[in-house]
C-alpha cells in the first residue's frame, strides 16, 4: 500500500505516479498525510483535546451555543475543508465544553446535493476522530413516514436504509487506508444501543416521552423533496424518516470506530397521498429546528452527561 492506494501498476505507470493516477481513476481523495495538515491547523488553535462530537442537522445550529468557552473556526480558514452552501448550516467548527466534557460541533454539514461527493461530505468525521472524539452524535432534520410521528418529534435513530448505497455510492468506495478502519466494516450494530436506551431514559426524565420514538432513517441524495410514489415505496421498506444526510456519516463514523448517536428532528410530515395539497419546505424546516431547540439542547447535554457518567464506550454486543 501507498498512502492507502494499492501498490499496482496501471497503465504502465510508474510507482512514484502511481497516486496520481488513482486520484484521476478515483477523484482527489483526501489522504490521511492530507488530514493530518488540517488536524494540525486546528490543534495549532485549541488547547484541549475533544472526545465527543455533534454535527448540528438543518436548523439545529443553535445546539453549538450550549458550548462553554467557545472557540469558533470557519470553515472557510481551515485548509482543505470544504464550505457550506446551504441555509441553516453556518460553516463553523465550534470547540468548547458540553456537561464538563470537551466537545466540538459542527456548524454545518456538507450535502451530496450540494455538489460534494460522498467521500468529502464525510471529511470532517475523519478529522475529528484524529483529533480525539470518540463519540460522535449526529443530527438531522427529517420527514416523517410513519405516520404516528407528528412535527417536532425526535426519532432516536436505531438502523438505516442506505438507498444511495445501493446503486454502489458509498464514502468508503475506492482505496481503503487501514489507518482509518477496514475494507469491509460491519454495519448492523452501528447506531450504540446503550446510548439510544440512556437517551430514551432522558426522554422519560424530561417528560417528552410520548414525543420521542425508535426508528429507521433512510437518506436520499435531494436536493428535491420526495414524490408521492417514492415516499410509499420508502414506507414499504420500512423506512421512519427521510432526509439528505446522516448515514453516510454513521458509515465513516463507524468505518473508523467511533460510538454513534444519531436522532432526526421530524419537521415534517411526508405527504403520501395524492389528494393532499400540503408540500414541505426548507423554511418550515428551520422554523421547526427553532422551535424545537430548547428541548434538542436540554437532551443532548442531559445524555452526555450521563453517557460519561455511565462510562458507555462500545454498545455493541458482546464487546
Ligand atoms: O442537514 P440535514 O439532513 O439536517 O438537512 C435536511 C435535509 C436537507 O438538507 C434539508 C431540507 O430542508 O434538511
Ligand atoms: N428527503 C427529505 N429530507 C428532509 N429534510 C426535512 N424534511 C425532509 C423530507 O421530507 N425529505
Amino acid at each position: 500500500m501507498v498512502n492507502g492506494y494499492p501498490n499496482i501498476k496501471i497503465n504502465g505507470t510508474t510507482n512514484g505516479h502511481i497516486h496520481k493516477a488513482l486520484e484521476t481513476e478515483y477523484g482527489h481523495r483526501y489522504t490521511y498525510e492530507l488530514l493530518l495538515e488540517t488536524v494540525h491547523y486546528i490543534r495549532n488553535r485549541v488547547s484541549f483535546t475533544p472526545v465527543v462530537g455533534v454535527i448540528c442537522g438543518s436548523g439545529l445550529g443553535s445546539l453549538a451555543d450550549c458550548l462553554v468557552n467557545p472557540i469558533e473556526i470557519p470553515y472557510s480558514t481551515i485548509p482543505h475543508f470544504p464550505t457550506s452552501t446551504v441555509k441553516g448550516h453556518v460553516g463553523s467548527l465550534v470547540f468548547g465544553h458540553l456537561s464538563g466534557l470537551p466537545t466540538v460541533c459542527m456548524k454545518g454539514r456538507f450535502h451530496y446535493y450540494e455538489g460534494y461527493p460522498l467521500w468529502k461530505c464525510c471529511m470532517p468525521i475523519r478529522v475529528m476522530k484524529l483529533l480525539g472524539v470518540s463519540h460522535l452524535i449526529i443530527t438531522n432534520a427529517a420527514g416523517g413516514l410513519n405516520p404516528s410521528y407528528k412535527v417536532g418529534d425526535i426519532m432516536l435513530v436505531k438502523d438505516h436504509i442506505n438507498i444511495m448505497g445501493f446503486a454502489g455510492n458509498n464514502p468508503l468506495q475506492g482505496p481503503n487506508d487501514e489507518r482509518f478502519g477496514p475494507r469491509f466494516p460491519p454495519m448492523n450494530q452501528a447506531y450504540n444501543r446503550d446510548i439510544i436506551q440512556l437517551a430514551k431514559k432522558v426522554g422519560e426524565d424530561m417528560g417528552v416521552e410520548n414525543r420521542i420514538h425508535e426508528g429507521v432513517y433512510t437518506c436520499l441524495g435531494g436536493p428535491n423533496f420526495e414524490t408521492v410514489a417514492e415516499l410509499n415505496m420508502l414506507k414499504m421498506l420500512g423506512a421512519d424518516a427521510v432526509g439528505m444526510s446522516t448515514v453516510h456519516e454513521v458509515i465513516t463514523a463507524n468505518h473508523c470506530d467511533m460510538e454513534v448517536f444519531a436522532f432526526s428532528l421530524i419537521t415534517n410530515e411526508c405527504v403520501v397521498q395524492y389528494e393532499a395539497n400540503n408540500e414541505p419546505n426548507h423554511e418550515e424546516v428551520i422554523d421547526v429546528g427553532k422551535q424545537r431547540e430548547g428541548l434538542l439542547k436540554q437532551l443532548v447535554s442531559e445524555l452526555l452527561k450521563r453517557v460519561f457518567e455511565n462510562g458507555i464506550t462500545s454498545g455493541k454486543i458482546g464487546k
